[in-house]
């Protein structure tokens, strides 16, 4: 039986009344990617925001690794997450900003992971700059270099193609493709049907709050197929 890196149980989450996330139940293995879509709204956000603990599930269980997600340390080395609106460091600039994060996960800044990064998004001639001079779309690729330049276990990108143009949304997929071929685990969401099919990998589809019952973990239309172990997803009511 494979190792899971994400096991979500009955999962629920309401504000007051509001109920957001109803029934959702999946697992990730280890290596595994799963990708959770639906309409804005859906709670993509919120059961993202309930697997990295930054949300406290009204009722279900949530699992990282064996253990909840508990926000320590130790937690976060494993776990890079891109659920929250980014800040950046004044006077930092755009390398400086990769540099840090992969010094701070234990890399070496010269190493030329940062380079090869900054070089495959498009961000090598504006290294010099700070952050506050790029486009949305450069800072988009700006958090994902950030969020690629230190090694980690599970990933958990909530829209990562937002704001990125056609162009680049394959080079983010095919990044995210050799962290799963590198034995990681990748849990994102993501509004793009065509990234997702580039990706290769099973979805969960919610709606207004629940899981539709379908899986789509066959071949995508380039042919490249799901990566890694499939997620195993149970749907709920709709
Ligand atoms: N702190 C909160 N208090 C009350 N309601 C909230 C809170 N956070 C989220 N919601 C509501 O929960 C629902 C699900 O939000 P969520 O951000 O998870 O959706 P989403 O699927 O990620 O949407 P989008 O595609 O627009 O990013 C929305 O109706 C949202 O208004």
């Amino acid at each position: 039986m494979s190792e899971i890196a994400v096991a979500v149980v009955g999962l629920r989450v309401t504000y007051g009344s509001l109920s957001v996330v109803r029934d959702v139940d999946f697992d990730l293995p280890v290596g595994g990617a799963l990708c959770l879509v639906g309409e804005n709204g859906a709670g993509k956000s919120t059961v993202l925001r309930c697997v990295t603990g930054l949300v406290e599930p009204t009722a279900g269980s949530v699992r990282v690794f064996g253990a909840p997600p508990d926000g320590t340390a130790a937690f976060w080395r494993r776990v890079v997450a891109t659920v929250e609106q980014p800040g950046w460091y004044a006077g930092l600039t755009v390398r400086e900003h990769v540099e840090l994060v992969r010094l701070a996960g234990g890399g070496d800044p010269a190493d030329g992971r940062v380079y090869d990064l900054l070089k495959v998004l498009g961000l090598h001639d504006l290294g010099d700059g700070t952050p506050d001079r790029l486009s949305s779309g450069e800072r988009q690729r700006l958090l994902l270099a950030a969020a690629l330049a230190r090694p980690a276990d599970l990933l958990v990108l909530d829209e990562p193609e937002q704001r990125l143009d056609a162009a680049i949304r394959p080079v983010v997929a095919g990044l995210l493709r050799e962290h799963l071929a590198g034995g990681g685990s990748l849990l994102l969401a993501s509004h793009d049907p065509a990234f997702v099919a580039v990706l290769g990998c099973p979805v969960l589809k919610l709606h207004s709050g629940s899981p539709l019952p379908q899986t789509a973990d066959g071949p995508a239309p380039d042919g490249t197929g799901p990566v890694g172990d499939g997620a195993s997803v149970s749907g709920g009511p709709v």
